[in-house]
């Protein structure tokens, strides 16, 4: 298990300009992390939460200010080199092999690196060059590849030192459906196999795919942690049933609204430009079948039915939301002393 205490993150910068006042930027501010072997854990945050410092302080390319990381009980800073031989990073965003070798040349200059033994070397080179689907591309350079070969084999590079645990910042990004696809596979397969794997992605949906567990963060803090479907229930992300009703009355509306108020919830009514009336109902339950029933009762004649999950996308922008709004609020009574002292 890698396992983070307090773990904080300064940097010191200029705030304008390279003659500007000096300033203390915080970007990660007192993280608890668990990342397990055996199953993917995501690290979740909008831009600038600080997720690429803490990836980058695992995989031991930063410093912490303060704080620990242990790598199955190893102190990470005070063994950096132990700790670097049972972890790898892959960040998607970044070039990572080099153009003028082959793909094999590529990963048997890594395997150098990592002081991995010829003998084995030749293998696993083949085998992850396989495992990728790079086996025919092995000699090519890669100057010539595509931008997902050289993802994948970027993929293969992060696995030359059999790391038990995998730093996956962005991995996917740029690619296309079908090769972010296969990536998923190959990371819930690594998963699987019992390493650890820690991810980070803008694309939600791949989250939700791939991670047990996942971390939210913002200003480098914890906001929340749990499974996709705990952070949905908790934050009140709702699966929505939109029903269009083709003979609007204000009778039905009213016996819409009573059947939302039953459940504890609001209905959202728009008029559509045809003439029909959309009704949005929020809810954890799938409430499809008794709405459409008390539509019905209503003398409302139904023209379409839709039902959306909820996703994971709902939650975090409801938990970043709620952070910005209780720091707007904690800022408001400040503003509203200077308007009154005003
Ligand atoms: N070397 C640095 N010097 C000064 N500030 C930095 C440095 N690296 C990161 N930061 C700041 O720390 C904060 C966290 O950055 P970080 O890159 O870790 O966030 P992130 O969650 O990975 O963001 P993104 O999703 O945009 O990649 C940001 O405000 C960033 O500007």
């Amino acid at each position: 298990m890698i396992r983070t205490r307090a773990l904080r993150k300064t940097f010191r910068t200029r705030e304008k300009g390279l003659f500007g006042p000096r300033a203390v930027k915080t970007a990660v501010d007192g993280l608890d992390l668990e990342i397990p072997r055996g199953r993917v854990t995501g690290l979740l945050g909008l831009n600038g939460a600080g997720k690429t410092s803490t990836i980058k302080i695992l995989a031991t390319l930063l410093r912490p200010t303060s704080g620990t990381v242990t790598l199955d009980g190893l102190d990470v800073v005070e063994h950096a080199r132990e700790a670097r031989r049972r972890i790898n990073l892959i960040a998607g965003g970044e070039r990572m092999v080099y153009g003028k070798l082959t793909g094999a040349e590529n990963l048997r200059y890594f395997g150098h690196l990592y002081d991995v033994p010829n003998p084995v070397l030749r293998t696993r080179v083949g085998e992850l060059l396989e495992l990728v689907g790079l086996t025919d591309a092995a000699d090519t350079p890669v100057e010539r590849y595509s931008r997902g070969m050289t993802q994948r084999l970027s993929i293969a590079r992060g696995l030359i030192n059999d790391p038990a645990y995998l730093l996956l910042d962005e991995p996917t990004l740029g690619l296309d459906a079908p090769i972010a696809r296969d990536l998923r596979r190959v990371v819930a397969a690594l998963a699987a196999e019992g390493r650890g794997v820690l991810l980070t992605s803008h694309y939600l949906a791949e989250v939700e795919e791939l991670c047990e567990h996942v971390y939210v963060i913002s200003g480098g803090r914890h906001l929340a942690a749990g499974s996709p479907d705990a952070l949905k229930t908790a934050t009140g992300s709702h699966r929505s049933v939109r029903v269009t009703v083709t003979n609007p009355s204000p009778e039905l509306e009213e016996a819409v609204a009573r059947f939302a108020h039953g459940l504890g919830v609001r209905a959202e009514l728009t008029a559509t430009a045809e003439g029909a009336l959309l009704v949005g109902v929020r809810h954890p339950e799938d409430v499809a079948g008794p709405l459409a029933g008390a539509i019905v009762a209503a003398g409302g004649a139904i023209g379409g039915l839709e039902v959306t999950a909820a996703s994971l996308e709902d939650a975090i922008l409801a938990l970043t939301e709620d952070r910005a709004a209780q720091a707007a609020s904690a800022a408001a009574p400040a503003a509203a002393r200077a308007e009154v002292a005003a």
